[in-house]
Formats: structure tokens, C-alpha cells, sequence
């Protein structure tokens, strides 16, 4: 049976999901829908699926399709990984679309959707271990050269007896120690995590940002007691090592305990049979030991807040080179430190990012959260320190009006979001516009989530161009951040866009329609 979509007679409103510029994909997946679960929300919610016998099942939607002409008729003919499917839809007399389909071959794809094109392959797996680490020494040794090139070689290739060294160890191992202490001080609140598998919901202590405040008294007392923070700068390729070394050690240890996890436990993605690509993507969905679950530990504290320590230390450095610390390295430091408070401050919100609620913790996720986000986010601080700029005041506000514009749409984003999620009916968001979803959530099509599918990641990436601008534009290095971070979250949005597809099937398809844009008004 063929692929894509054959449109009967009186389809021209059936295209629509095309016409919204979702792709080939997506359309496979929209006839996914009928694994969701049918729920008394979804009676609620406008949408109405039946199965039937033989495979066939049946869904009325009623309002989202309200231009399908009573009686007009659309044909599908689709195929999943699993299997084909036929599906036809007719416009009801209230101008409400009903479909009917059949599985025709096969059945439905028991990999899920990670097992989909859009995550590496056991060689893809196998290079990124390698590619990552590589990509992050490479800018660690190029920033603090002269030409300091992005895309030029690395000034010398260091022996081991540069990376390896125990005392940085020793540092590397008692920073993730007090953060794991920190980590267990009583919390002025414990959260409820989403909905797992089998229907339990894990806590989680929310005292991150109680963590940052103590940490910023640990350090200052301990400067005050002449500790050498202006010698971190020299230190940080053999701390990188540390922390690299000790991820592949940490990830080890996840792979083996998921061995012994109930199939529970398990994240839908990362449990493929294959070792590589499965200590890569990580299969256990929350590790824990006791109630210390490592993925939410690592996410928010050790490399958050080592993030802020390193560029602290390139602004004290600094300070003693050349005096007093530059108006960039202020700019610089000031943003990246809102970002951090700002994320630690709002820590609950993590616990709906499909890194937690989705995605297995194994190397990608360790080493991203423990050693890419210290050691590579901090690399605008790093270059000022080795390539000092000059930066005048009213391009210093004009950066500064840049950063607020991008922090208030993603703090306005992801609030309106995290409200709207936690009380629908809580007045700041009760009065902005939504869809009904047969899973009885529903989505927002007004407010910030009216303006693009992902606004939150636009004001993430003007934050991102702020960050960058005080480096000056004589020097591409500097943007690596805004480069990977596009890559990154472009890639995320289509990840999340099939997720969504696979759990709203046609409200996704009607949201689609009604805010074409992804992130960028207008142009993606
Ligand atoms: N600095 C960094 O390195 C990184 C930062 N980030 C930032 O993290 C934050 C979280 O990102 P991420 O977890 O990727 O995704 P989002 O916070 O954007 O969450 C996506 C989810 O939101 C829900 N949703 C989508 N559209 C709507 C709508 N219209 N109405 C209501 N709910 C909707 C859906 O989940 P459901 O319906 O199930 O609630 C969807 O799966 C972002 O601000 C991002 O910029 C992310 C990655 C890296
Ligand atoms: C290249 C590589 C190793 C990729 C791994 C990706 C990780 C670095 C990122 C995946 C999602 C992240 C999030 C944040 C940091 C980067 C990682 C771990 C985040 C904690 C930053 C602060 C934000 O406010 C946030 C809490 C929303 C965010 C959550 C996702």
C-alpha cells in the first residue's frame, strides 16, 4: 500500500494538516491517534472515539473541522511502521469530522516513537560519545588561543598528563558532593512528578535555588579564607577531564542498574537491545537510589551552578589581570546568572521537560548535564577572559534591552504554560483560548502559545544572541553557544512536535493549522 495521503472528493479541508506545513511524518503519525486512551475527560473535551471490531475504531471531533462541509468526504491511506491503515473521513451535519479507519497490515509499531528516525543509530550513538567530549576539549583549548578559531585546529593536542590529574579528581568529586548534600537539606516544598507508567507519581524536593544561595555563601567564605578561585581558568581542562571520565563511569553504572529495573522503570526510548545505543540514550526513565533520583540531581545542580562558579572565576581572574572586570564580562556574567537563578527559582517546571518525563538518563543526558553545560555555556565568559573586548554604554543597553526582551517572552512562555498545566482555571490563564484534546488536556491557541508553537524557545534564543553580543563580532566563537543552541532546539521542536502528534492526533493538527509557526513569526 502506498504512503501519504490519497484525498477523495470534497476533501479540500481534509488537506489541511498538510497545508499547515506538517510533513510527511507527521501525517503517519497523526494515525497513531487511536492508541490513546479513551478517558471521561475526552467524553468532555469534544472528541469522541470508538473502537470497533476487527480493528476498525471510530473518532468524532467535534468544532476543530468545523469547515468540512456536511457530507464532504475524505479518503486516507497512510502507512505506520507497524502497519498501513485506511482511514475515511465525512463532515457531519454539524460540520463536525468523523473518521473510521482499519489497520490493514501488521499492527501498531511497538517501538514508540523514539525508535523513530529522529534519534542516532548504535553508530550515530557510538560517534556522539566520542564527537562531544572531542567538540568540548576543542573549544576549551581554542578559546584561550590567539586566533581563537572556531573552526581552526586546536592549538597543541594535550598528552594525558595535562587531562589526568587526581587532585581535579578529588575537586571534581567533592563540588558533586556538596551539591548532592545540598541536595538533601529539607526542602521548603516537595512536588509531584507527571503521571508515570504505572499511574504513581515520584516526589521531588524543590530546594535548588536554596542550594544556589548556599553555595554562593560556601564560596564566598571560602574566598574570603583565600581560596584561589582566579586559578579555575587554568584549571578547567583537566576538571573537564574529570568530569568527562567520570560521566562514562556514572553512565556505566546506569546502564547496569537499569538492567535490573521492572520494565516499569523503563524510558520509552534507549531499551532497543543494543548496548551502545542503549548506554547512550539511557533506559531507565527516573534512577534512583532511595528517594535521590540522579537525572533531576544532575539536570539542575552540579552543571547549572558550576556554570555560574566558572564564569565568576573568569570575572575574578579578570579583575586581578587587568584591574577590574570589563563591562562585557559583567553583561555576560549578569545574564547567564539570571538564566541559572532564574531556572532554579522556577525548578518545579523541569519536572514537565521531556527530558524528565520522557527521555532515559544515560551518557547523552549525564554528560550534557554534568560536564557540556559547565564547561561549554561558560565559553563568552572564557573568551573575555583570553580576548577582552571594549564595549561602550549604549551598546551595552542596546544588548541589555535584548536579553530583557528574550527572558520576558521565555519566563512569559513557560509560566503561562506551567500555570495553565498545573490549574486551567487559575484567572491569569483562564481566559485565553484553547482546544479540546481526546486525552482531555487541552492546548493553547491564544497568549504566547498563540504566537509561534514554541515561544519559550525564541526567547530562549534572543537570551542566547544576548549572551553573545558582548564578545564583540570580530570572532565566530563566541556564537558557538547560538549556533549549537539553534541545532539543539530546532531538533527538540521536532521531536516534541511528533510526541504531541502521537498523544492530541488531530487537536495537534488543528493547533498546527491555527499557529503555523513553529518559533520564528513568519519564517519558521
Ligand atoms: N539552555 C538549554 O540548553 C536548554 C533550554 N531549554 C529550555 O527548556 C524549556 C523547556 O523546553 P522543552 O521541555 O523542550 O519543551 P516545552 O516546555 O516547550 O514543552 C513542550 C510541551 O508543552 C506542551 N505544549 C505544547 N504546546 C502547548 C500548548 N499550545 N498549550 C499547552 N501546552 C502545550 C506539550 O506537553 P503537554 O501537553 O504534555 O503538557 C509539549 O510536549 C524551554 O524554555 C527551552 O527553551 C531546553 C533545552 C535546552
Ligand atoms: C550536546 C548535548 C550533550 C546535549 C545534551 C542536551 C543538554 C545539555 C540539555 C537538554 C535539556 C537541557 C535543559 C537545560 C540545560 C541543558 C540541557 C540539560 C535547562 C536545565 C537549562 C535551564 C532552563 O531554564 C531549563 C530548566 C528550562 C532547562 C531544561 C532543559
Amino acid at each position: 500500500m502506498g504512503r501519504g495521503w490519497n484525498l477523495g472528493s470534497g476533501s479540500a479541508k481534509a488537506g489541511e494538516p498538510q497545508a499547515a506545513g506538517v510533513g510527511r511524518d507527521t501525517e503517519e503519525q497523526d494515525l497513531r491517534m487511536v492508541a490513546c486512551e479513551w478517558s471521561p475527560e475526552a467524553e468532555r473535551s469534544g472528541v469522541r472515539r470508538e473502537a470497533l471490531s476487527g480493528g476498525l475504531y471510530r473518532e468524532q471531533q467535534e468544532g476543530l473541522w468545523g469547515s468540512v462541509e456536511a457530507g464532504a468526504r475524505m479518503e486516507v491511506r497512510a502507512g505506520t511502521e507497524g502497519g498501513d491503515r485506511d482511514m475515511e473521513g465525512r463532515g457531519n451535519a454539524e460540520g463536525a469530522l468523523e473518521t473510521t479507519g482499519r489497520l490493514v497490515r501488521g499492527s501498531e509499531g511497538s517501538c514508540g516513537a523514539d525508535a523513530r528516525c529522529d534519534r542516532p543509530r548504535p553508530p550515530g550513538a557510538a560517534a556522539l560519545m566520542l564527537l562531544l567530549p572531542a567538540t568540548m576539549f576543542h573549544l576549551l583549548l581554542v578559546v584561550r588561543s590567539g586566533p581563537a578559531r572556531l573552526l581552526g585546529p586546536p592549538p597543541y593536542l594535550p598528552g594525558l598528563q595535562v587531562l589526568w590529574s587526581p587532585r581535579m579528581l578529588l575537586l571534581w568529586l567533592t563540588w558533586l558532593g556538596l551539591q548532592a548534600a545540598l541536595y538533601l537539606l529539607p526542602a521548603r516544598k516537595v512536588a509531584e512528578g507527571q503521571e508515570l507508567k504505572d499511574k504513581s507519581r515520584l516526589l521531588y524536593p524543590i530546594n535548588g535555588f536554596q542550594a544556589l544561595m548556599l553555595t554562593a555563601l560556601l564560596v564566598g567564605l571560602a574566598v574570603l579564607a583565600g581560596l584561589p578561585l582566579g586559578a579555575l581558568p587554568e584549571m578547567l581542562l583537566p576538571l573537564a577531564f574529570a568530569a568527562t571520565f567520570t560521566t562514562f563511569i556514572f553512565s556505566l553504572f546506569l546502564y547496569l542498574k537499569a538492567l535490573v529495573a521492572p520494565a516499569s522503570a523503563l524510558a520509552p526510548g534507549g531499551n532497543s537491545g543494543n548496548p551502545i545505543y542503549d548506554f547512550f540514550l539511557g533506559r531507565e526513565l527516573n534512577p534512583r537510589v532511595w528517594s535521590f533520583d540522579f537525572k533531576y540531581f544532575c539536570e539542575l545542580r552540579p552543571g547549572l551552578i558550576g556554570w555560574v562558579l566558572i564564569n565568576l572565576a573568569m570575572l575574578m581572574q579578570e579583575a586581578e589581570l587587568r584591574g577590574s572586570p570589563s563591562l562585557a564580562m559583567w553583561l555576560v556574567n549578569g545574564f547567564q546568572l539570571l538564566y541559572v537563578g532564574d531556572a532554579l527559582w522556577h525548578e518545579e517546571a523541569v519536572l514537565t521537560t521531556m527530558d524528565i518525563t520522557h527521555d532515559g538518563f544515560g551518557f547523552m543526558l549525564a554528560f550534557g548535564d554534568l560536564a557540556w553545560v559547565p564547561f561549554t555555556y561558560s565559553l563568552q565568559a572564557q573568551f573575555l577572559l583570553h580576548h577582552p573586548q571594549p564595549l561602550g554604554l549604549p551598546v551595552a543597553s542596546v544588548i541589555c534591552l535584548i536579553n530583557a526582551v528574550g527572558y520576558y517572552i521565555f519566563r512569559g512562555a513557560n509560566s503561562q504554560k506551567n500555570t495553565f498545566r498545573k490549574n486551567p482555571s487559575d484567572p491569569r490563564v483562564a481566559d485565553l483560548e484553547t482546544i479540546p484534546t481526546a486525552t482531555g488536556r487541552q492546548l493553547l491557541v491564544s497568549g504566547w502559545w498563540g504566537m509561534v508553537r514554541h515561544p519559550n524557545y525564541l526567547g530562549d534564543l534572543i537570551m542566547a544572541l544576548a549572551w553573545s553580543l558582548p564578545c564583540g563580532v570580530s570572532h565566530l566563537l563566541p556564537y558557538f553557544y547560538l549556533l549549537y543552541f539553534t541545532a539543539l532546539l530546532v531538533h527538540r521542536e521536532a521531536r516534541d512536535e511528533q510526541q504531541c502528534l502521537q498523544k492530541y492526533g488531530l487537536a495537534w493538527h488543528e493547533y498546527c493549522r491555527r499557529v503555523p509557526y513553529r518559533i520564528l513569526p513568519y519564517i519558521y
